[in-house]
């Protein structure tokens, strides 16, 4: 284990089992669908990459870059648009790809913008899900685990852009973002 990760949640086995369970629910749910999955970068990358191996059914990949946290483990509250979407989502069945849910204030504003944009469904799945953080009635479609109210870090998590190639999910150890946060 990492010398800055205090515990381990999830481990990768644990986590592939849940990848492939949320898998076979999206296989179902969206068969001759054509969902356009939408990863919302840069945390959502190793799940997406995942999740879209574990669907049996016709799919499309874009990408989404937004960031609110910066160098910091609370949100700013602002989210910023670092890139956008090659594809136009009129139309069509979207699935955002998420790696976790805190305050929910990023996926307020992404889900807002592609219902603007006129997608013809819009939902949401997370592999994590940090309840007790929210300040936004959000809740998503489809859930890999709840976490607690602990910053967590690993398979594409990151705290400063760092430990998001860790290929489990665990608790970051508080004197490493001491008064940061
Ligand atoms: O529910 P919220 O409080 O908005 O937090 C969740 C979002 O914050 C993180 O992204 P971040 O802004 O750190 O960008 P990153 O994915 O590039 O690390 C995470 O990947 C989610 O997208
Ligand atoms: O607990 C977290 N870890 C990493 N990134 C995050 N973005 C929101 N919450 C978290
Ligand atoms: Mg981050």
């Amino acid at each position: 284990m990492h010398e800055d990760i205090r515990e381990v949640l999830f481990s990768q086995s644990q986590i592939q089992e849940k990848v492939t369970e949320l898998g076979q629910r999206l296989t179902e749910d969206y068969k001759d669908l054509n969902p356009l999955c939408i990863c919302v970068l840069k945390g959502a990358a190793p799940f997406m990459s995942d999740l879209v191996r574990a669907i049996d059914t016709h799919l499309e990949m874009d990408y989404m870059a937004v960031s609110s946290y910066g160098n910091s483990t609370k949100s700013s509250g602002v989210v910023r648009i670092i890139k956008d979407l090659d594809t136009t989502v009129e139309g069509r069945h979207v699935i955002v790809v998420e790696d976790i849910i805190d305050s929910g204030l990023t996926l307020n504003y992404l889900l807002d913008l592609l219902r603007r944009r006129n997608a013809a469904s819009v939902k949401v799945v997370t592999l994590l899900d940090k309840p007790g953080r929210r300040t936004t009635g959000l809740k998503p479609d489809y859930c890999g685990f709840e976490v607690p109210d602990e910053f967590v870090v690993g398979y594409g998590l990151d705290y400063a852009e760092k430990y998001r190639n860790l290929p489990y999910i665990g608790i970051l150890k508080k004197e490493i973002y001491g008064d940061a946060g």
